[in-house]
């Protein structure tokens, strides 16, 4: 065969003269695919390959343009029209329109020039953009995604950040934008919808919050402009703290209680932003005709949770009152299934994906261990055990459900242990009190619920031990989140029996892919589709059965 070609090509020479139109064709053809080859942009992840090789490109066309080699528009272009005109002496029209001919020709060169300088600097910037967020582990997908921030002085040059902002954000005594923060900001600063996924205790509420405040500039009398949307009350409670902290009186931030809910006279209310559980906010636009019409900003916090059934529907009720067409959308959490991402895609618009480090994985800085128990009865002594040995409060203790959270606490409170205890059938300042004791410090050990393995930033927590096993590698990754917040240290402990042996290999997954090591045995286990494991487990009892 290969004989055969090059018998068929060898020797063959190409006739310009002959074919001279086909071959002015052909090299019309390769001018456009050069112009489509600068016009290129990104629609997924940048490598730096991508941009080297865009940069090297954009180079040669204009060493072309210098040394008259370029294939694209050239010199060479210009030589040939000028042959086409006849040189007739003594018709000075002739000569005028030559000379016009070529002065146009001179200032199209230097507007291509420019042209390709401007595309040599982009490519550049993409180039240095690519290795900036290879650094920072920022990965990004969809078009024209704006340059992360190199720091936060960026915002004012790059934003016309207000001063009032950055004063805020320097009490809090913030140097640098956390990876999260250096790409999202910029992102919806520059009208982007977003999907956002980074590791528990990275920053992601204030890479929110900012560029939020940033858009909606003062305040105003037109209604909610932004809406912040939270699982639970406690967070949504921690998000409106975070919110004035950087806000302090230039806006009006609500949190939606229940009281506000119930009877708010939304129509005389100030509020620019408002930060609320689907739940309540649904209530509040049914009963109290609150209007959502102006809303400019949607945000969904632990945006898997909130897709979730059982909270997706009042979700999409909040979305559908949010009418204003030019809203812009963003989804912010440390666990992003795909499906979540495939609904959310069908309501937005271009929007851009931000991923931190590897999708759904746990912070790198928790120590993670699991821990057999062999029975239920095995977890008491382990847990007491482990209290005698070293005690390192503040220790957040997972169970399954409020009834063995409640078990757990009786049998805890009677010990030489400041422990506490936090679930849903606590009334709201109940379960207030359970935080501000364990943010105190007056509280050693919280016995909770997953109502707090979301979002909750308790700093400075030093254990979470998973009692009972999670329903889910996504929960395992937000309750062990706990610990390990803003680059600190934190250690996680699971306790698993035999009836969560199945589930071990899922979790097992977590822990190798944020660094952590684990038994050979539990790696060769098969990986189980869960939906939800929350095995029945005997009563937590020390107290012998009558
Ligand atoms: N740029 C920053 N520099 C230092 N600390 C920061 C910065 N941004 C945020 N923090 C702090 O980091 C901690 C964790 O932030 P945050 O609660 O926003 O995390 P998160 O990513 O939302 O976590 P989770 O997934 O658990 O909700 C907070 O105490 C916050 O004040």
């Amino acid at each position: 065969m290969e004989k055969d070609a090059s018998f068929l090509f060898g020797g063959i020479s190409f006739n310009r003269k002959k074919f001279a139109r086909d071959f002015d064709r052909f090299k019309g053809k390769i001018q456009v695919d050069s112009a489509e080859k600068l016009n290129f942009i990104d629609k997924e992840d940048k490598t730096i390959d991508d941009s080297l090789e865009k940069v090297e490109f954009v180079e040669n066309e204009i060493s072309g343009m210098e040394d008259g080699t370029s294939t694209s528009v050239s010199k060479k272009r210009k030589r040939k029209e000028k042959g086409k005109v006849p040189d007739v002496e003594g018709f000075s029209v002739f000569k005028s329109s030559k000379l016009k001919e070529e002065a146009a020709s001179e200032e199209t060169d230097q507007s291509v020039n420019e042209l390709l300088q401007g595309k040599k600097e982009y490519y550049q910037q993409l180039e240095r953009d690519a290795i900036f967020r290879k650094m920072h582990n920022i990965h990004v997908s969809g078009s024209n995604i704006p340059s992360p921030l190199l720091n936060f002085s960026e915002l004012r040059s790059r934003y016309e950040c207000r001063s009032y902002l950055l004063r805020n954000l320097a009490k809090l005594g913030f140097k640098e934008p956390t990876p999260i923060q250096r790409q999202t900001i910029p992102v919806l600063l520059s009208g982007r919808e977003c999907f956002a996924c980074a590791p528990t205790g990275s920053g992601k509420t204030f890479a929110f919050v900012f560029p939020v405040l940033m858009k909606l500039k003062h305040t105003s009398k037109d209604g909610v402009r932004a809406v912040i949307l939270s699982p639970t009350k406690e967070l949504a409670a921690q998000t409106t703290r975070e919110c004035k902290k950087l806000a302090r009186k230039k806006f009006y931030i609500r949190l939606m209680t229940k009281q506000l809910a119930k009877s708010g006279d939304f129509s005389k209310l100030r509020c620019d932003v408002l930060i609320s559980t689907p739940l309540r906010l649904k209530f509040a636009i049914q009963k109290r005709k609150l209007d959502l019409s102006r809303v400019e900003y949607l945000v969904l916090d632990e945006s898997d949770k909130l897709f979730e059934p059982g909270m997706l529907e009042q979700v999409d009720f909040v979305v559908k009152a949010c009418t204003n067409p030019s809203i812009l959308r963003s989804l912010f959490s440390a666990t992003l299934p795909d499906i979540v991402e495939d609904r959310a895609r069908t309501i937005m618009h271009d929007a851009v994906r931000v991923i931190i480090g590897r999708k759904n994985s746990a912070s790198e800085t928790i120590e993670q261990k699991l821990v057999y128990v062999g029975s239920e009865e095995g977890k008491l002594l382990a847990l007491r055990q482990s209290f005698a040995e070293s005690l390192n409060p503040p220790v957040l203790v997972f169970v399954q459900n409020k009834e063995r959270a409640k078990e757990l606490y009786d049998e805890l409170k009677l010990e030489d242990i400041r422990a506490d205890v936090i679930h849903s059938d606590l009334s709201q300042i109940q379960r207030e009190n359970a935080i501000d004791n364990f943010r105190a410090g007056k509280t050693w050990v919280l016995i909770a619920t997953d109502v707090v393995a979301r979002g909750m930033d308790f700093k400075g927590v030093n254990c979470v031990i998973n009692y009972d096993f999670p329903d889910a590698a996504a929960a395992y990754i937000h309750r062990i989140g706990r610990s390990g917040r803003a680059g600190r240290s934190g250690q996680a402990i699971t306790f698993y029996t035999e009836a969560d042996i199945p589930f071990l290999r899922n979790i097992a997954n977590v822990i190798t892919s944020s660094g952590g090591e684990v038994p050979e045995w539990i790696m060769s286990l098969t990986k189980k589709k869960w939906r939800k494991h929350r095995p029945r487990r005997e009563t937590i009892s020390t107290q012998p059965d009558i």
